[in-house]
Formats: structure tokens, C-alpha cells, sequence
């Protein structure tokens, strides 16, 4: 069942149109506008339980769409539905349905402790106390809570701050759990704690998960799926194989011998050469050759000391994306 569905989603921002003829006082009293197109027929869906990372490059409309599922904006056309409810026209029932955490802002209250929060937000999502306790000790464990959830806010380390907050989050036991860069700003222990705490997350409740990162280890270590969005339209949507068979087919395994051989270094069906007398490497494309049929070939006809199998990482797909556009690698 998909949990959230986006549907040919357009969103556009009435700007100001800088008009250099003119001077400032004219701008500002007689303004020209015109449309900027954030979001140009968007169209996805969340399976329940999955952890979805949306992906783009600055301005391409990745907290645009997190604000139309939040019910913040109105899309100009298209629909979208969290749980199966429009979360503009029925914003109360669609943020039962989801909890949402931005890495760069707090929704806890600066001064008061943790647990004080928790506890209005029980109020606000109207928990019964005995549902509220039950969750709040499952958050505590998972999250790792108890050493600071007496302590106020404002006191707390970023780290400790993102793990209450993504507790706050949990508190109501939504459905569709948004995450908006969860991991900025934290240093690489407490990365990589956040990371293991989202996942049990996912994995104990079942809970679905939008992300959105420029942390390609979150991607790589969280994300079953990944969408590409740029200039406000989806690129790809894909799961973690599917996007590197896609973008990048061709795997390298490299070769350390035991002496120098006499004559050329080729494996047949596949790129192949010596780097120096003793390192060699050979490049070929998965779809086409097995790996066992490659190293096999090479045991035969080679004195293989050593080798080693670069497997393409989606964090390398991905960086590709953000500099050079998807074009699939020529070997
Ligand atoms: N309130 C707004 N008014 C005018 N233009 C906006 C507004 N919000 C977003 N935009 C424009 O819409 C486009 C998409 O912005 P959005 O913030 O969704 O991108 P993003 O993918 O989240 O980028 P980033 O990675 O930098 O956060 C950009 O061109 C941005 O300038």
C-alpha cells in the first residue's frame, strides 16, 4: 500500500521581477512580478515501510515538496495525499498521520526539558497516558534518551537535539515520518548513531520514511529507494541496485602478480591492461560477464598473487549526478 502518493505536482512562487531600468523607490511601489516554477508535474509514491531518499541539487524543489505533504503550501495543481488525506484541506488529520523532523530547526521547546514537551504534545496529539508511557519507553531505549530527557533544550548537544526531537516526532505513533537533512551538522559518531536509530525505527514499527539529505551516507546506509529531482521533475526513481546497474554497469577488479608475465594482459569480453609490471586491472560490464568467469579466467592464465573487486557505491552515482548530470559512464 503506498502511504504517501504525489500526483503531477506543480508548484509556483509569485516573485518580484527585478526591473534594472527602474529605480528603487519605483520597484518598490510599483512592483512587476512573475511566476517562478518551483515544482513542474512531480509525480511518486511511498510504499509503507520503506525509507525513500528524495534527492537534488540546491533549488530543485526538494523542501517545496516536503511543504505541500506537510499541508504548509498549497500546490498550484496536482494533488498529493499522506495516509490517504490531503494534508492542506485536512491538515489536522494528515499531522496525525506524520511526524516530522528538520535537522536545522527545533520543534522543542528551548527551555523547558525534553520531557515537558513530550508531554504537551501528548496534549496536542491527544495520546491516552497509558499509549503516551508506552511509546515514551520505546523512544527512550531506541533513541537512547534517559541520560537527558530531564535536561532543557537549550542545553542539549546537536546530536542529543535531533535524536529528542526525532522522539517528538514518534510520540503520536505516526504513520509517514518526513525527514528533512537529519543528519546536518552532526559530527561523524553521532551520524552514524542516527543513522542506526532511524533504521531500528523503520525496522520495529514499520514506519515510512521520506529523507531528504546532501549526505550520501545517509542515502547509501538508510535509503531502500532513491528519486532524483531536478528543476522541480523527477530524473529517476530507482532502488540502490537498480540505480547503480543503471548508472553504473561496469565493475573493476584489480590484480596484483607474483611475477612478470610475457606477452599482453587481456580477458576476453572485457577491458583489460597492466598499470605497472606487477598491478593489473580489468574493467567489463556485470550484465555481460559474470565475475566468476573473469577471476576464473585469470587464475588460469596468470600468476595471480592478490586481487581486489571495486564495486560501484551509490554515493559515487550520486555525486556523479550533482556535477556532471546522469549520463551512464563509458568504461
Ligand atoms: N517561498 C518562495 N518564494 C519564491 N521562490 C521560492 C520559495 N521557496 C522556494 N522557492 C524557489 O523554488 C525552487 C525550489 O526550491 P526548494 O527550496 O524546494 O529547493 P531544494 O531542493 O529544497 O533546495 P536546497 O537543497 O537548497 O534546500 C528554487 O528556485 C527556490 O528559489
Amino acid at each position: 500500500m503506498n502511504v504517501v502518493e504525489v500526483r503531477d505536482l506543480t508548484k509556483s512562487f509569485k516573485v518580484r521581477k527585478p526591473d534594472k531600468e527602474s529605480g528603487p523607490i519605483r520597484n518598490l511601489l510599483r512592483p512587476r512580478w512573475e511566476y517562478r516554477e518551483a515544482l513542474s508535474g512531480l509525480s511518486f509514491s511511498v510504499a509503507e515501510g520503506e525509507i525513500v531518499g528524495l534527492l537534488g541539487s540546491n533549488g530543485a524543489g526538494k523542501s517545496t515538496t516536503m511543504k505541500c505533504l506537510c499541508g504548509i503550501l498549497l500546490p498550484t495543481s496536482g494533488s498529493v495525499r499522506v495516509s490517504g488525506l490531503d494534508p492542506f484541506r485536512d491538515r489536522a488529520g494528515a499531522l496525525r498521520e506524520l511526524g516530522v523532523v528538520f535537522g536545522q530547526k527545533t520543534t522543542l521547546w528551548w527551555d523547558v526539558p525534553v520531557i515537558e514537551t513530550y508531554r504537551l504534545l501528548r496534549r496536542i496529539y491527544d495520546v491516552s497516558q497509558h499509549d503516551f508511557d508506552r511509546v515514551l519507553e520505546n523512544v527512550t531505549e531506541v533513541l537512547g534518551l534517559a541520560d537527558f530527557l530531564h535536561t532543557s533544550v537549550r542545553q542539549l548537544s546537536l546530536g542529543q537535539r535531533v535524536r529528542a526531537d526525532l522522539g517528538a516526532a514518534f510520540l503520536h505513533r505516526p504513520k509517514v515520518l518526513f525527514l528533512d537533512e537529519p543528519t546536518i551538522g552532526l559530527d561523524v559518531a553521532a551520524k552514524s548513531r542516527l543513522r542506526e536509530f532511524v533504521k531500528r525505527i523503520r525496522d520495529e514499527t514499520g514506519v515510512t520514511i521520506l529523507l531528504t539529505t546532501h549526505d550520501l551516507r545517509d542515502i547509501e546506509l538508510l535509503s531502500d529507494r532513491i528519486i532524483l529531482i531536478d528543476k522541480g521533475g523527477k530524473l529517476f526513481e530507482g532502488t540502490l541496485a537498480e540505480t547503480i546497474a543503471r548508472f553504473s554497469p561496469y565493475t573493476t577488479v584489480k590484480v596484483e602478480l607474483s611475477e612478470d608475465i610475457h606477452g599482453p594482459f587481456e580477458v576476453p569480453g572485457a577491458l583489460a591492461g597492466l598499470e605497472s609490471p606487477l598491478t593489473a586491472w580489468v574493467r567489463f560490464r556485470r550484465e555481460d560477464l559474470p565475475i566468476t568467469e573473469v577471476t576464473g579466467h585469470l587464475m588460469r592464465h596468470y600468476p595471480v598473487r592478490d586481487f581486489t573487486v571495486e564495486e560501484p557505491r551509490i554515493e559515487e552515482i550520486v555525486r556523479q549526478f550533482y556535477t556532471d548530470g546522469l549520463e551512464i559512464p563509458v568504461p
